[in-house]
């Protein structure tokens, strides 16, 4: 089965796209958890326990476990997403000449447990430093195409010689490169007019949205032009994973030794689940 193929269905039992972000900042987790032996995974095990059953997937971006213990964490947080039936999208931005793809490729396979099912490629390099995820049929490969970040448009946006924009190129190309059904791309919902025309450029692509949250970005936009064939997730990941720490009434599980932080987390996710269905 597809990755696209296993989201569709995952969307369709939880009745959401959306898409929780596992980025554990350390300085944030609470204070009871901190002394574990690994602080990341005891936080994140509590967030899927709370959220799982509104997630269509969840999104653990690489920057907050890359040294030795973050791995274990990883590795530990995907194996249990698994174990609850959610897929994992891997936002590790990743792409090199072919020889050190094929290694980076290897962060994803649908076939092993602690491995996520699919993973964030960056297109500067091109076709041949993403070939070796492309060639994988069983793993989704999100590329970035219109970031939500600030300088997003810096780079994204700059005009051809051929009248198109750079990220309207990138999602031309990923059409190309969709031989396998597998691609996939980034837009974020702080640009929902960019998102719109991409939805109109390739139909058949699912996006990965993120920016919604504590970005600000357009939840609407995110939602009617990011799916295709209802096939497409939103991300927010601060929103969801730390929204115990705006509610003064539950600082007590953030500071002292309860696990509320988990629970205004699950309210969190099934709150997004529930403004997002609104657009679908
Ligand atoms: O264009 C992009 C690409 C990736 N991201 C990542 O998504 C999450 C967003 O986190 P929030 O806390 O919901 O803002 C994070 O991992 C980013 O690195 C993105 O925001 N924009």
């Amino acid at each position: 089965m597809s990755f696209f193929e296993r989201l569709a269905g995952r969307i369709e039992e939880v009745d959401s796209v959306v898409c929780v972000g596992l980025d554990p900042d350390p300085s944030r987790i609470p204070e009871h958890l901190r002394d574990r032996d690994l602080p990341r995974w005891a936080f994140n095990r509590r967030i899927i326990d709370a959220t799982h059953s509104h997630a269509a997937a969840y999104k653990p971006n690489a920057a907050f476990y890359e040294d030795p213990d973050g791995w274990r964490a990883l590795t530990e947080t995907i194996a249990y997403a698994h174990g609850k039936d959610v897929p994992v999208i891997l936002d590790a931005k990743r792409a090199d000449i072919g020889n050190t793809a094929r290694q980076y490729a290897k962060l994803v396979d649908p076939d092993h447990s602690h491995s996520a099912d699919a993973i964030t490629v960056n297109p500067y390099m091109g076709r041949d430093s993403l070939e070796p995820f492309l060639l994988q049929e069983g793993i989704g490969v999100f590329v970035l195409c219109r970031t939500s970040n600030p300088g997003g448009s810096d780079l994204q946006d700059l005009e051809l010689a051929s009248g198109e924009a750079v990220y309207e190129r990138v999602a031309a190309l990923c059409d190309l490169w969709n031989a396998n059904g597998n691609v996939g791309l980034v837009v974020g919902a702080t640009a929902p007019e960019e998102i719109e025309e991409l939805r109109e450029q390739v139909p058949d692509l699912p996006f990965l949205v993120p920016g919604v949250g504590s970005q600000g970005g357009d939840a609407e936009a995110a939602v009617e032009f990011g799916l295709s064939e209802g096939v497409g997730v939103v991300n927010s990941s601060r929103g969801i994973i730390f929204a115990g720490e705006q509610d003064s009434e539950r600082r007590s599980g953030i500071d002292g030794e309860s696990d509320d932080f988990a629970k205004a987390a699950g309210e969190a996710a099934k709150r997004l689940k529930k403004r997002l269905n609104r657009y679908r």
